[in-house]
Parts: C-alpha cells; sequence; structure tokens
C-alpha cells in the first residue's frame, strides 16, 4: 500500500485500523494511480464513479446496488455517482418511487392554500401574543438565557430575518398542500422527487434572487461569503440552508417531527433521556487542554448558528405555562412551539414542579433554488471559516465593528487594556447592575460563556496588533486596505490553527490523511479545490456530531493566582455574566486555566452546570442542555443513530447490549427500538476511534464537514492563485503557517501574570514535546509581516 502513496502521506503508514471490515475487495490487480489523484483506487468503479468513504457519499445508503471499493488507507469505500449531491437523487425512479411533476395548475392551487394558511398563522399568533399571559418567555429565567442564544444584532437583522423564514415556511406549507392534493409519499419527499419549474409562479417570483457577482472576482471574500462559488454564488451565504448527509425524516415527510419506528408511539422524552444516561462524573483527560474545548465552540459559531422561531416582534415565545408546571395545550400555543416535557419524577427538577422546559423549533429558510420540498433549517452565519465570529456575517455588521482608523476594530478601553466594545443592548446579558460589562462582537453568542469572551477578545486584540504592524509597514496605506488586509491574515491564521493544531487534535492524525484534511507545508500551495463541493454547514453535524464539545465542558473554571489557586467559579455564574472580564487580572488567568487544566473525556457524563443550572443566572434551576440536543436534532429531521453509522460504514447495532450490559439497561428503557436512539446520544456512546477523541461516527461527520469547508472554498488561503483571487505568496505562506494558538496568546496577553506557554495550546503542557517557554522563546515562532510591504 504504501509506494503508492504521495509523500505527504507517508507518516501515516504505521496507524493502525482498529475495527476490521468486511471488505469486498473488487479489486485483483495492481493499480497505478496518478501522481496527483491518488485519492482513490479508481480501477474498480466505473468510468463515472469515484471510490470514496462511505459518508462522503451518503445516497448509498438507500441504494442497494452500490459497489464497495477500498479507499487508499484501505477502509471500505463504495463506488460514488452522486458526489456531494447527497439528496437529490433526481432519476425517474429511486427504487419504485417515480417522480411526481408539478404542473401549473396545481402550483396555483396550492399557492393560494398555502397563502391562506400562512396568514391564518400569523393572525393565530398575534392573537397568542395579545391575550394570553403565558406567550412570552419571562425575562430573568434560565429559557429566557437560553432564547437569547440565538438573539439577532438589531432590528433590520430581525426583518431580513423574518422575511427569509416567512417565505420558507410558505413553502413547507405549499408542500404541504401539494402533498395532500397529490397523494405524495414521505419517501418521495426524502428522494426529492417532486418535478417542479417554480418560476412561473408566485412561489418562483417570491425566490431570494442570487447575488450578482463582479466578472472579476474580488480580491477579498465578502463579509456574507456570497460569490465564493461562481456556479453557485449564494452557497454558504448566512440565512441560506444546512445542507445534509441524509435526507431528513419526518412524520408527514415535511416538517412534523419524528416519532418511534416501533408502531409510531411518540419518542421518550429527551429529559428522561438525559437523566437516565447522562450523568456528571469528573472523568478529566490526561492529554488536552480546555482550549479544545473553549476553541471547538468558538469555531463552531463561525461555522453555525440556527435561531429559535420567535414572535414577529423578535420577542421570545414560550410553550410552557407561566410556572413552568405545563405545557400549553396545542390549541392556544405557537405553531412552533416543541416543550420538552419534563417527568413528574423527574430527580432533579421535579424539586421545583417543572413539567414543561421551552423549546421552540428553528427557523427555516427556503432552499437555494427555493424548490417545494421538506423543510431546511436556516444558518444564520456565514459558513465559511472566515472569521465571521469577529467581523460578522454582513456589512452593516462589520461596519458597526469598525474604527474606520487604521484599520483597526473598535475597542473598549479600560483603563488601557483593550477589551471588546461594551454592548449598548440592555438584553444582551442577564444584568445591568453597575459596573457590570456586556460586550460585542461579530457574533451574538459573544457573552454567553466567559472563556468564550476570553477567545473572542483575543482575536479583536490580534486583528488590531496586526493592522497596527501593517501601518507601520506600509505607511501609505489607508483604512480600508489595512482592514482588508488584516482581516485576511487573520482568517488564515484562523484557518492554520483549526486545521494545524485543532483537528489533529480532536480527529487524530488517521483521520487528517484519510480526509484530506493536511495543510501543505512551507511555501507549497494546496491544489485541492474543488467547485462541485458544497461547503453548508451540514445539519447533522450542527445539530447534533459537533456538540460532542459539550460533554468536554468542565462545571468548574479555576482562577491561578502567582502561586495558588485563587477561585473556583462555577460556570453559569459567568454565562451571559462576563463582566469579570474587567478585572484587572481575569483575561490572563483565563488564558492561563484554558492551555493548562484539562477538558473532561468525550463520553456520556455531562456536568451539571449543563444539564440542571445552565443559564440560571440567580435561579434555583437552569435549563437542560443535553435534553435541547436530543430536542434539536428531532426539531431538525434528523435520522436515528443506526442510518448514520451505516452512512460511516459500521454495521447498524442490532441489540441495546451492543453498547454494553449496563448502559443497554439504560438505553433499553428510554428507547422502544434500536432504531429510534438519537444521533447525538448514540455519537457520545460510541467508544473512541483509534487516536481520536471522538467515536467514528461523529469523528467522519466532523470530518467530513471540515474537508467541505476546505475544498468548497476558493479563498481559503492556501489554494493556489489560479484558484483563490486572494493567494498569498509562497514567502506570505511560509510566514502564516508558523502561527500557533500560543504564539497568538502571547503576542495578545495582558502581560500581568501570563508569561509563557507550552507550544501547542490543545495538548498538556508538560506533555515530551509541549513543554512550556517563555512568550519570548524561538520555538514560538513570530509571523513576519515584512513580507507584506509594497
Ligand atoms: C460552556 C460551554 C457551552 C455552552 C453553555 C453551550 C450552550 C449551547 C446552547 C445553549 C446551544 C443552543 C442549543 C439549542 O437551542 O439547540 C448550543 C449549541 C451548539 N453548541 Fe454549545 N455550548 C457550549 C460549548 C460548546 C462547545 C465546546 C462546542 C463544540 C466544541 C459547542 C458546539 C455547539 C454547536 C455546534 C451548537 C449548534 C449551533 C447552532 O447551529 O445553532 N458548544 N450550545
Ligand atoms: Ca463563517
Amino acid at each position: 500500500l504504501t509506494a503508492h502513496i504521495p509523500a505527504k502521506r507517508m507518516t501515516i503508514s504505521h496507524i493502525g485500523h482498529h475495527r476490521s471490515f468486511e471488505v469486498v475487495d473488487h479489486h485483483q490487480h495492481g493499480f497505478t494511480p496518478a501522481p496527483h489523484v491518488t485519492k482513490v483506487y479508481r480501477d474498480i468503479c466505473s468510468q463515472d464513479a469515484e471510490c470514496v468513504l462511505p459518508v462522503q457519499c451518503p445516497a448509498h445508503v438507500h441504494d442497494d446496488g452500490v459497489l464497495k471499493c477500498k479507499t487508499i488507507l484501505g477502509r471500505v469505500g463504495i463506488c460514488c455517482k452522486t458526489g456531494q449531491n447527497h439528496t437529490a437523487l433526481f432519476n425517474e425512479k429511486v427504487r419504485g418511487h417515480h417522480v411526481v411533476h408539478a404542473d401549473l395548475e396545481a402550483m396555483g392551487d396550492v399557492t393560494r392554500r398555502s397563502r391562506l394558511e400562512l396568514s391564518e398563522l400569523h393572525l393565530r399568533e398575534m392573537k397568542i401574543l395579545t391575550h394570553s399571559r403565558s406567550a412570552l418567555v419571562p425575562l430573568g429565567t434560565a429559557s429566557y438565557g437560553h432564547f437569547r442564544n440565538s438573539r439577532l444584532h438589531s432590528m433590520h437583522d430581525l426583518l431580513e430575518v423574518m422575511s427569509v423564514a416567512n417565505r420558507a415556511l410558505e413553502i413547507a406549507l405549499a408542500t404541504r398542500a401539494f402533498k395532500d392534493r397529490q397523494g405524495v409519499t414521505n419517501q418521495q419527499l426524502e428522494y426529492g422527487m417532486i418535478h417542479q419549474d417554480l418560476s412561473q409562479t408566485p412561489l418562483g417570483a417570491a425566490c431570494v434572487p442570487p447575488p450578482v457577482c463582479p466578472p472579476v472576482p474580488p480580491r477579498f471574500r465578502k463579509i456574507d461569503g456570497s460569490c465564493n462559488n461562481i456556479n453557485n454564488p449564494s452557497w454558504g451565504m448566512p440565512l441560506t440552508p444546512y445542507s445534509r448527509l441524509l435526507p431528513p425524516v419526518y412524520h408527514d415527510g415535511i416538517w412534523t417531527p419524528r416519532v418511534s419506528e416501533d408502531q409510531g408511539q411518540p419518542l421518550t422524552s429527551p429529559r428522561l433521556i438525559s437523566t437516565t444516561l447522562f450523568s456528571d462524573e469528573d472523568i478529566p483527560n490526561p492529554d488536552y487542554t480546555l482550549m479544545l474545548m473553549q476553541f471547538g465552540q468558538f469555531i463552531s459559531h463561525d461555522i453555525t448558528q440556527s435561531l429559535d422561531t420567535s414572535f414577529a416582534n423578535g420577542s421570545a415565545i414560550s410553550c410552557c405555562s407561566e410556572d413552568g408546571s405545563a405545557e400549553i395545550p396545542h390549541e392556544f400555543r405557537h405553531f412552533a412551539c416543541f416543550p420538552v416535557v419534563i417527568p413528574r419524577k423527574d430527580p432533579f427538577f421535579g424539586r421545583y414542579s417543572q413539567g414543561c422546559m421551552n423549546f421552540v423549533r428553528s427557523v427555516l429558510a427556503p432552499r437555494h433554488d427555493c424548490t417545494l420540498g421538506y423543510a431546511q433549517q436556516m444558518n444564520k452565519v456565514s459558513h465559511y471559516i472566515d472569521g465571521s465570529a469577529i467581523y460578522g456575517s454582513s456589512p452593516d455588521q462589520t461596519r458597526a465593528l469598525r474604527s474606520f482608523e487604521f484599520g483597526q476594530l473598535t475597542v473598549f478601553d479600560d483603563f488601557g487594556r483593550h477589551l471588546l466594545p461594551l454592548s449598548e443592548d440592555p438584553d444582551a446579558c442577564l444584568t445591568t447592575e453597575q459596573g457590570s460589562a456586556c460586550f460585542t462582537s461579530g457574533d451574538t453568542r459573544t457573552n454567553q460563556m466567559v472563556s468564550l469572551t476570553v477567545l473572542h477578545t483575543l482575536f479583536m486584540r490580534e486583528h488590531n496588533r496586526i493592522a497596527n504592524e501593517l501601518a507601520q509597514i506600509n505607511p501609505h496605506w489607508q483604512d480600508e486596505r489595512i482592514f482588508l488586509v488584516t482581516r485576511q491574515i487573520i482568517i488564515a491564521e484562523l484557518q492554520v490553527v483549526t486545521y494545524g493544531e485543532y483537528l489533529p487534535a480532536l480527529l487524530g492524525e488517521a483521520a487528517m490523511e484519510e480526509f484530506d484534511l493536511l495543510l501543505e507545508r512551507d511555501d507549497s500551495y494546496s491544489y485541492d479545490y474543488n467547485q462541485k463541493v458544497d461547503p453548508s454547514a451540514i445539519n447533522e453535524f450542527a445539530s447534533a456530531a459537533f456538540r460532542f464539545g459539550h460533554s468536554m465542558v468542565d462545571g468548574v473554571l479555576k482562577i491561578y493566582g502567582k502561586t495558588k489557586l485563587e477561585a473556583a467559579i462555577d460556570i453559569p455564574e459567568v454565562m451571559f455574566h462576563p463582566a469579570r472580564m474587567r478585572k484587572h487580572e481575569f483575561y490572563d488567568q483565563m488564558l492561563t486555566t484554558m492551555t493548562t487544566d484539562a477538558i473532561q473525556d468525550v463520553d456520556n457524563s455531562m456536568s451539571d452546570s449543563l444539564t440542571k443550572y445552565m443559564f440560571r443566572a440567580g435561579n434555583p434551576f437552569g435549563v437542560d442542555l443535553a435534553a435541547i440536543n436530543i430536542q434539536r436534532g428531532r426539531d431538525h429531521g434528523l435520522r436515528p443513530y443506526n442510518d448514520y453509522r451505516e452512512l460511516v460504514g459500521q454495521p447498524r447495532i442490532k441489540s441495546f447490549e451492543e453498547f454494553g450490559p449496563e448502559l443497554g439497561e439504560r438505553l433499553k428503557s428510554v428507547y422502544v427500538s434500536v432504531d429510534d436512539i438519537d444521533l447525538w446520544v448514540g455519537g457520545l456512546l460510541e467508544p473512541k476511534y483509534g487516536d481520536s477523541v471522538l467515536g467514528l461516527t461523529f469523528r467522519d461527520i466532523i470530518a467530513e464537514q471540515f474537508s467541505r469547508l476546505k475544498q468548497g472554498d476558493k479563498y481559503f488561503f492556501e489554494h493556489d492563485p489560479t484558484i483563490n483571487p486572494g493567494y498569498f505568496t509562497p514567502e506570505q505562506l511560509v510566514e502564516i503557517r508558523k502561527v500557533t494558538l500560543s504564539r497568538i496568546i502571547c503576542d495578545n496577553r495582558d502581560g500581568i501574570l501570563l508569561v509563557r506557554q507550552a507550544p501547542n495550546a490543545f495538548r498538556k503542557p508538560g506533555l515530551p514535546g509541549n513543554e512550556y517557554v517563555d512568550c519570548t522563546s524561538p520555538a514560538l515562532p513570530h509571523m513576519n509581516l515584512l513580507y507584506w510591504q509594497d
């Protein structure tokens, strides 16, 4: 095998594969792949197919006739014809299902009906808002904190979201009407088998027009991610839908959440699943620091944010009675309500007579071509790794953050220490008490957790530091130029840290090879760009797999003084309450803690701070993030866990005991069928795979997402000049590749307490090769910006 592996892959020949596959090895004779396309064993697949990992071609799950092959690393792959087009298996017949043709007359009728229904829904919404006492989530409660997580930047932002969301809702209603009228089956909906041309219909006219792109691609990527892919200029833009690995499963094929595979009974309450399967155990990971947790959340916010549906005026919908004891009955509540039922005997919430945890379904977005079909959830932010959490996802948001002098971002100068600008929104945090502080950045979740605020502050400072240097090197540059070049460098740094340090720690070296996630070396360009790859955030990634991070969270943040432990903060105290940022030493202390203390292992243990007290803000109880994650998966139509096992080439589980006798017992008590297990739950229960901190299913889904974010992003920092309008020179690439998170930390510390760092901020300091060095040490090399002089 090794003989055919190009040089950069040689390192992995020693990596063993722990699981054995039932390999159908069609490949009998030798093969001679061309030097640059050695990713697949092409010869066994037909001309129009490629051998790829199953997760890269998920349509096969519903297709029996697929040919198995072997990928370059010896894993089972499949001969794939659909490429990235996972859900649209658009041919006249798929396993006995026929394409349904929608003619103009049907469309006219359906449109009229959906318009009517939409206005009825809005009318009802108004009624609920004006007449019901419990229509709104009470201020100051944990559920209000949860809603704050999908806060919008401004009124303008709200109007824009609403207008897109309403269009998507209208399409969902039209699809339902069409289904009733024509007798469409759920399978036909899953396969996207409604053939339609909406251009002549009112629905088509309501579609958001694609962005108009300049004939010459701009050197700097657009703030809103538009015009990255010439053929699909709206790919990756904010307010567009997630992509999917597998078609969703909805009870009605359109938007109603799924029920049990066994006789269609309702699924068990996510809260009961949470208390049965998840407990708070202290199992620190010996190898990785809290930074693996915190940077993970930071980068996830760059890629994805789904929004809870709100009332038209932006206020929070309540689905529970005022005292939280029961759900509001269907007829009196908002159509987007999907509350979590809390069992009466709940060991924790029972004490407070809570029978209902608020949960509101996510806002929808029309698909890119605005066609009929199952509901798609909206991503509020630019999907690309493009620093949108720092700069915002729209030109308005960016403008609000810039100082327009010397390329700088605005800061709050707190007696000489630069912090993020203070928020003017009285509702952005939990408290408005004297001396408290609440910050703004490109992302509305900045204040959710104080260690997240620290990372936002770090990258804001790094921007200003680089802008400063560039302004000195190029005194003739104006604000705009400095800003744009600095932003470009910051995005490159984010990508270098993500692909060079974060992902290898999270996924392990094997996945880096298998999914082609390794960065090139020195001054080399990458030639991986693939115009066919849709970079969009994957729904399964955002709503389940990448939420593995919640299991890594430690409920206590330790604060170290010069010689001893100074404090231990329960994290609910610092959720939407980042006022400690103003304490002189806190920022340095937090950076030290994050690069020193251990993360919790990824498993079925979650801190009580997240399952009992999240966002409690002084109340005796909070909300349960585990239950919310499970409910969100159902809200988004994620298929059950077993389907995703199959997707990554693992056999489906047949009995609960396959998770071991103890977990098996507990699983059995909350799921009727093994085919009911929620993806987020099953994924966390899997044993670690190889050198990854994750099980195989999550590992592969996450690896696939980051592969798309690289291959499908023309502006990815290392793409070559023929592809990347904002390419770096070879000399600049060498400099950018020197960057590490530890370097960024050292360069932007207050310097009050923090003087040293281990070279790899994600790995525990003191591990071999990761011993502490002084911030000034050459072991933490600097990027030389003189290569940007002109
Ligand atoms: C103290 C730390 C954290 C808190 C309090 C927190 C809280 C939350 C909350 C409230 C949501 C929204 C849930 C919903 O309504 O569906 C969420 C979503 C999410 N979280 Fe976390 N989280 C934390 C850390 C992390 C970490 C470490 C990661 C990953 C490494 C992560 C990844 C995600 C992702 C991917 C989503 C979905 C985002 C979206 O698409 O809307 N979180 N988190
Ligand atoms: Ca982004």
